[in-house]
């Protein structure tokens, strides 16, 4: 079973040297990818430490980018506290 975390948890994790996002309710620690994101890492730090799933689907981003996530997941959002925020 994967690790749950709520969005308290990820909110925590809002800095440039310890940055989570959520995308399609899974949580990731992207902090080793904000210098290397192609999109900068200003959008990253912007949009992390939440849900991110609007602004990264968007963009558009391409599959590479897709497969890219898989090495930073940490877990899923709790599903008993998701949707509040
Ligand atoms: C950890 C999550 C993310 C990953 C792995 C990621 C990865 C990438 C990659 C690989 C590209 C190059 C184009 C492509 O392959 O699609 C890209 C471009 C871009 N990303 Fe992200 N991205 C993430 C999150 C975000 C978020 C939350 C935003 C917020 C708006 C964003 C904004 C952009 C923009 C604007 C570009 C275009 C850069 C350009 O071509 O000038 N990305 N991203």
């Amino acid at each position: 079973m994967s690790k749950l975390f709520t969005y308290e948890q990820v909110a925590e994790h809002n800095k440039r040297e310890d940055l989570w996002m959520i995308i399609d309710n899974k949580v990731y620690d992207i902090t080793a990818f904000v210098d290397e994101h192609p999109g900068g890492e200003e959008v990253l730090i912007d949009e992390g430490a939440r849900d991110a799933t609007g602004p990264f689907e968007d963009v558009g981003h391409s599959p590479d980018a897709r497969e890219m996530l898989v090495k930073y997941y940490l877990g899923d959002v709790d599903p008993s506290v998701s949707g509040l925020i």
